[in-house]
């Protein structure tokens, strides 16, 4: 049986975002996302997701073309095409998440949209969920964590919202508290990087009293210097579950895991596969975050598990502003996982419920899970009304014609947290 690629639907799509605070600046107005739809001569749809950056939506539109008369079962000869297609890529820039010390693999980025897609459309025509595609789900549920932002009460060009401001202790623990009482969230990781080292400390001593139970982490996306890293990590002994990416690089971090006592994690020093043996080797991690929109897709994501199994590492999931293709993606890696210690990142709560392309109801939150789905595929349904209506809002975003991350560039040019 084969089912050959006839056609490959690339959508970039913007969705309203908050003025949240990270490192590099603040959120956009609007996070841009690309929509990838694989269509085979049976008729069958595929979806996949990924960044919504202008480099990078350049090489999925050479790889799209470059798929056409691909058997969707054949993911080995699907990522020799999207290799193949970036040979002459001179292009530069594209998703990279700023402050990320070591690059992730282009190729590994632009695979994935199209392997998340075609996984989708074997279980549609073999009537069975992605999950099982994987190896079959080891949980009917996936956990995911409260996200915290450090975030602005309004902004121009942002939209009124309902969350307010998050700028101090008090402000954090608010945002926690409407958080967990609308999703049912049972572990917390804070964004930091932001305000000095010290507030974001007492930041998480505060969360530690109104929540005694709940599991924290802090990820100042590697902007402390590895004595300040240090320094954090021991006075925030005991209130970690683990210390996110302190600092920059696997020297660096390896010199903190040394005289800290919680894990470090890191989905910005560790991504991709060769980055795995320098940092096994300086003990530099013990938590890696995988995130299958640059690790390759939800197989290679697999293999990471593996290698983390086999070296003792733990593993969690990053995540970026994503929409419903990206969840689902994520909730069926996650289900089928064994491996999986963590409760995975999610910006889900950032996103206003309506500004989805996929069919609402499909992927709701209890308790912080998300029911893994059964139905054949990723289990979801494109609504096409909802992907040109946030299509026409990309148009008219006005910020589409840009090289970086596609979300995050400080929009204020002051703003920018300097290495403490
Ligand atoms: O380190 C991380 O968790 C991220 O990079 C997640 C996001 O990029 C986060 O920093 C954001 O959305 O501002």
């Amino acid at each position: 049986m084969s089912e050959l690629v006839s056609a490959v639907r690339v959508t970039p799509v913007a969705f309203r975002d908050l003025p949240l605070l990270n490192s590099v600046g603040v959120h956009e107005p609007f996070a841009l996302r690309t929509v990838v739809e694989v269509v085979t001569e049976g008729g069958h749809h595929g979806l996949g997701e990924t960044y919504g950056d202008e480099p990078h939506l350049r090489r999925i539109e050479r790889a799209a073309s470059a798929l056409i008369g691909t058997d969707v079962f054949d993911l080995h000869g699907m990522q020799r095409r999207v290799i193949a297609s970036l040979a002459e890529d001179t292009s530069t820039g594209g998703h990279g998440m700023a402050g990320m010390v070591t690059t992730s693999s282009t190729s590994d980025r632009v695979l994935s949209p199209f392997e998340v897609a075609a996984l989708d459309l074997q279980g549609k025509i073999t009537g069975r969920p992605v999950s099982d595609l994987l190896g079959g789900a080891v949980r009917d549920e996936v956990s995911f964590t409260g996200y915290l932002f450090y975030k602005w009460a309004s902004h121009p060009g942002h939209d009124e919202d309902e969350w307010g401001a998050a700028l101090d202790p008090d402000g954090l623990v608010r945002q926690a508290t409407k958080m967990i009482s609308e999703y049912g969230f049972s572990s917390i990781k804070l964004k930091g990087g932001v305000f000095p080292p010290d507030q974001e400390v007492a930041a998480i001593r505060a969360l530690r009293q109104a929540f005694p139970d709940t599991p924290l982490r802090l990820d100042p996306n590697a902007v402390w210097t590895v004595p300040t890293s240090i320094k954090v990590g021991q006075e925030l002994e005991g209130v970690l579950e683990y210390l996110e990416d302190p600092t920059a690089g696997i020297p660096g971090m390896g010199e903190v895991a040394r005289e800290v006592p919680m894990p470090l994690a890191t989905n910005m020093c560790v991504v991709a596969f060769d980055h795995l043996k320098p940092a096994v080797q300086q003990e530099a991690v013990g938590v890696v975050l995988s995130d299958h929109h640059f690790w390759g897709g939800l197989r290679r994501s697999q293999s990471l598990a593996a290698v983390c199994d086999t070296f003792g590492l733990g593993l969690s999931m990053h995540s970026n502003s994503h929409l419903g293709i990206s969840l689902a993606a994520m909730v069926h890696l996650a289900a089928a996982t064994p491996n999986l210690d963590y409760t995975c990142d999610t910006h889900w709560p950032w996103k206003r419920p309506e500004d989805d392309v996929i069919v609402p109801g499909e992927l709701a939150f209890a308790n912080g899970a998300v029911k893994v789905p059964t139905k054949p595929g990723l289990g979801i349904e494109l609504d096409r009304d909802a992907l040109a209506r946030m299509h026409q809002q990309y148009l008219d975003s006005g910020i589409r014609n840009r090289d970086d991350t596609g979300y995050m560039r400080s929009i204020d040019p002051a703003w920018k947290a300097p290495l403490w």
